[in-house]
């Protein structure tokens, strides 16, 4: 399990996080929703040691990451997909699961993730730059596997994606929690985080401000949407 407790931390001289608290459990999506602006992508840059928390604590099953650089947050199993994808367009799909790879993954192999996506495994000499959006998320996502993940951090994956691609990233997300996957999700398709979703983290300035199981968001959606979505 994931627990962030009470993490600060900004840019330069601006805050940006203002105490952060929240678990993500084992075999379970987590998203965070909230306004343009709230901190959510700080939040998951921070535990990665991409952004320097200013104080507060990140931990894995009890592991203590507060302030580990991001390869010592990778290797105790956190993956994280930036917004965007960032794949490498010139390498091929193979090269791109393998570039950056210390040793060979255990949990989750090679083979095992390429079960997961067989459009990769149909294009695995070709060049990332001649897949589908839908596909380079896809890679994106299997790479992060293959470091042996035991939690998921996606940022906005659907993003700019086409409506069936969109209901197959949510499918490939349903399967990793039913693998025990722990995954944390921002995202902004409301009707898919609904879908895929056990526990929603609302983020206001900084803060995660409310956390409510599905049942109680879908129960109270038209309040959250009003008081912490809209502009
Ligand atoms: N590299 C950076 N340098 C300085 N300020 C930044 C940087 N990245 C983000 N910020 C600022 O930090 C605040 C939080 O940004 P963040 O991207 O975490 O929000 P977000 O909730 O993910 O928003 P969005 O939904 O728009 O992606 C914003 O005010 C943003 O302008």
């Amino acid at each position: 399990m994931l627990k962030v407790d009470r993490l600060e931390a900004g840019y330069g001289s601006g805050k940006v996080l203002f105490g952060v608290n929240f678990q993500v459990p084992k075999g379970e999506v987590t998203a965070i929703i909230g306004r343009n602006g709230v901190g959510k992508t700080t939040t998951l840059k921070t535990v990665m040691g991409i952004v320097q928390a200013s104080s507060g604590t990140v931990s894995l099953d009890g592991l203590d990451l507060s302030r580990k650089p991001a390869h010592e947050v990778v290797r105790a199993g956190i993956g994280y997909v930036p917004e965007g994808r960032q794949i490498f367009p010139a390498l091929t799909v193979l090269e791109n699961l393998r570039v950056g790879q210390r040793s060979k993954p255990k949990t989750w192999t090679e083979e095992r993730v390429l079960d997961l996506f067989p459009n990769l495994q149909r294009r695995i000499k070709n060049a990332g730059h001649a897949l589908s959006g839908g596909e380079q998320q896809m890679l994106a996502i299997a790479r992060a596997l293959v470091t042996d993940v035991k939690v998921l951090m996606l940022d906005e994956p659907t993003q700019g994606l086409a409506p069936m691609v969109v209901q197959q990233i949510g499918d490939v997300v349903k399967l990793l929690r039913s693998e025990g996957v722990a995954v944390l999700l921002v995202e902004q398709n409301l009707n898919l985080t609904e879908r895929i979703s056990d526990r929603i983290l609302v983020m206001s300035k900084g803060k995660v401000v409310e956390t409510l199981s599905i049942a109680d968001f879908k129960a109270d959606a038209e309040r959250v949407h009003r008081q912490w979505l809209t502009i």
